[in-house]
């Protein structure tokens, strides 16, 4: 089973390489883009934000304005190479919890897709932009859209479908493999990608059951929690797969299971023992064979931090699936 697992928000969190030397581990989404080109302050770039693992300097736009954009994240480069020549996919997330990430118009996705592409893609020649990472290029981007956008732009966050699309057709120019992956809260229909989710390829949904109590993991195992006295809850993943099934473009689309890799990673009681877990996983596995993707885990540190008989949480994931 896949273990897709996040990076990039830990507190004191080791470098990437770390969690590569890990053979448990199969896709590291690493978090997060978190500024786009639109927002006030950006000054035309998409900002960034690594918690521990850049400096604190960002790149000066074309016309001298300093942006969002961090400009020396060196180990992060050099790690993505050590994961990638450990057979790992490394894509970078844009979104994570940040408040009004959005897309003010069709042309600012298709620009904003161009510059991610080419600032964090396969290294060309011919650009003189911004390579935070150096040389090395992302095998991909995951959407975990979460913010407030659609007060600003109209009632569905706009955009999204756009640049999926942008980047396809620029995918479709390598040789290489490239994925496009989405991170939607439980419910159906996620507020900000269902949109793009049935207009646009996505290869992985990494549904988060958590942060919402009454389409949780929990929830598939106590129905009653985030009931609130209203009827039984249960995870949403059979609802998810019926979702992708007749509403998105990509029907083929692998749905993961996401999870919260340790208690203070989410809130409530939303956190699964690893035992609880693999009884879960393993359900749903069986009943969706061909849907199932594998478990997304958020995230690296919470994971490393949350040892138990000697291994971390995402260990005992990957190893109980595998027994
Ligand atoms: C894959 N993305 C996430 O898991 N995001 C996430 N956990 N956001 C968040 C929401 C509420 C409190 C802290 C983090």
């Amino acid at each position: 089973t896949n273990v897709a697992m996040y990076w990039g928000q830990g507190s004191d969190q080791k470098p990437l390489r770390y969690f590569c030397d890990e053979e448990s581990i199969d896709i590291i989404p690493i978090g997060f883009v978190n500024v786009f080109p639109d927002q006030k302050g950006a000054n035309g770039y998409p900002g960034t934000n690594f918690g521990n693992a850049c400096g604190g300097s960002y790149y000066k736009s074309p016309d001298g304005k300093e942006t969002r954009l961090l400009e020396s994240c060196p180990l992060i480069g050099r790690d993505i190479k050590y994961c990638q020549a450990q057979g790992k996919k490394i894509l970078l997330s844009l979104g994570g919890g940040s408040p009004d990430v959005y897309l003010a118009s069709d042309s600012s996705a298709k620009d904003m897709a161009d510059f991610i592409w080419a600032a964090f893609g396969p290294a060309k020649e011919d650009w003189e932009g911004p390579r935070p990472f150096g040389d090395a290029g992302v095998d991909g981007f995951d959407f975990d859209i979460e913010s407030e956008a659609d007060k600003i732009v109209g009632p569905v966050d706009f955009g999204y479908a756009t640049m999926v699309d942008r980047l396809r057709h620029l995918y479709d120019q390598e040789e290489a493999t490239y994925y496009i992956s989405a991170s939607p809260q439980c419910i159906i229909p996620d507020s900000h990608l269902s949109d793009a989710i049935s207009k646009s390829i996505f290869d992985f949904i990494f549904v988060q059951f958590y942060n919402t109590p009454s389409c949780s993991a929990r929830a598939g195992i106590d129905h009653s929690y985030g009931a609130y006295g209203g009827p039984a809850t249960d995870i949403s993943y059979d609802s998810w797969v019926d979702h992708v099934k007749t509403n998105s473009a990509n029907k083929e689309a692998k749905i993961y299971m996401g999870l919260a890799a340790a208690a203070p990673a989410t809130f409530g009681e939303m956190y699964l023992s690893p035992e609880e877990a693999v009884q879960l996983v393993e359900k749903f596995q069986s009943k969706w064979p061909t849907m199932f993707g594998g478990v997304m885990l958020w995230e690296a540190t919470f994971s490393e931090n949350n040892q138990y008989k000697g291994m971390s949480y995402g260990k005992h994931i990957k190893k109980g699936l595998e027994s």
